[in-house]
């Protein structure tokens, strides 16, 4: 995440444009400027829809999904509006340390568990199905690749469990908070380095609580190797002068879990280094529990961006010519998660993303 014009910091709502926010910031910029797009983007602007696109079921986005009144939760509205209205949101917001660790699998009740959960057969019925839709490659434009389910049923879960047993513990799930009082619609936490949304930069602490961000898993890294590898030789295969990408050793992981009403403003992720930028080094990014309807374009500007579903077990490719480009979640669908994987992970309603750079 970070970074830049717009990094996570979504959109505008109208009592916080006075606030104090850095120059430049998503947040500075009014409700129509973003509709328009940004005056001063770093990225030329151009069409999208690319006839590959389509062909791949990339679908503009519908403007009444996309105000940016939607992408940001100011303090005092987001009773009514944010993650907190949810009965699953407890995390500490910046640094309000005290507050209980959020957890985002579901907490057990033995005692209707029982009563509610599925038959194994039934469960393994349903596995079953999913598995046999294959995994396949979208191309989406140059350097961006999808690569649908393709994270394993028991990867999924051993992602979620390590998530929720880090997103506990020190330096574990937060609120991002601002300044300003506006706040993102996710709980956050940061492996590896710790991404700092009011200063834009990577620390080895957090500000707020001086915690040091928990390390990157090793299985983790391990499924982004071998996810760049299924990239690069789908890449290879369709020829032509389609770039393959560089490979990345992920120092950072940003954790993002959204609740049904979590949504991230249409950002760049520009805080890593120029090294990183200029090499073209991929962002790689996990998805799981329910679907998010993504976006990405070329500018800020929502009614150009394209539209596509992550479901659970895609994993999305950035880097090389899409390195910088505009992304963002619009929405969370909700009871979209596969029921295996509620079963089986507990995670609560809603989506887990995991986005790995290097620095
Ligand atoms: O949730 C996602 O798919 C995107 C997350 C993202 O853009 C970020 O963390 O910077
Ligand atoms: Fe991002």
């Amino acid at each position: 995440m970070a970074g830049g014009d717009g990094i996570r910091t979504p959109a505008t709502f109208p009592p916080l444009q006075k606030a104090r926010i850095p120059r430049g910031s998503f947040h500075e910029k009014s409700l129509e400027q973003q509709k328009k797009g940004p005056s001063s983007s770093s990225l030329s602007v151009s069409s999208n829809n690319s006839p590959l696109q389509m062909a791949t079921q990339v679908v503009q986005p519908q403007k009444s999904l996309e105000s940016p009144q939607h992408m940001v939760t100011p303090v005092g509205l987001s009773e009514s509006l944010g993650s907190r209205s949810t009965p699953c949101s407890s995390g500490s917001v910046g640094s309000d340390s005290g507050a209980a660790p959020f957890d985002i699998c579901k907490k057990r009740d033995n005692k209707c568990s029982f009563k509610l959960s599925r038959s194994l057969l039934e469960i393994n019925r349903e596995k079953r199905r999913e598995m046999e839709q294959f995994s396949k490659e979208i191309y989406l434009r140059p350097g961006m690749v999808l690569l649908k389910k393709f994270l394993k049923h028991d990867d999924q879960v051993d992602i979620i469990t390590r998530c929720q047993k880090l997103g506990v513990g020190s330096g574990g799930f937060y609120t991002p908070g601002y300044r300003d009082g506006a706040k993102l619609s996710l709980q956050m936490m940061c492996l590896g380095k710790n991404w700092d949304p009011n200063s834009r930069s990577y620390g080895d602490t957090r500000p707020f609580d001086e915690a040091q961000p928990p390390s990157i898993p090793e299985v983790f890294r391990k499924i982004v190797k071998d996810a760049m590898q299924a990239s690069n030789d789908f890449l290879k295969k369709k020829g032509g002068d389609v770039e393959e990408l560089p490979p990345l050793s992920p120092d950072i992981c940003l954790v993002n879990f959204y609740t049904i009403s979590g949504k991230l403003g249409l950002h760049q992720d520009k805080d890593e280094t120029k090294p990183s930028f200029d090499k073209g080094l991929p962002v790689v990014s996990f998805s799981l529990g329910d679907t998010a309807e993504f976006l990405y374009g070329d500018t800020s500007n929502v009614d150009k961006a394209s539209k596509v579903d992550l479901e659970s077990g895609d994993v999305l490719i950035f880097g090389g010519k899409s390195r910088l480009i505009f992304h963002g979640v619009s929405r969370i669908k909700p009871n979209t998660a596969p029921n295996w994987l509620t079963d089986k992970a507990e995670l609560r309603p809603g989506r887990l993303n995991l986005t790995f750079r290097q620095h």
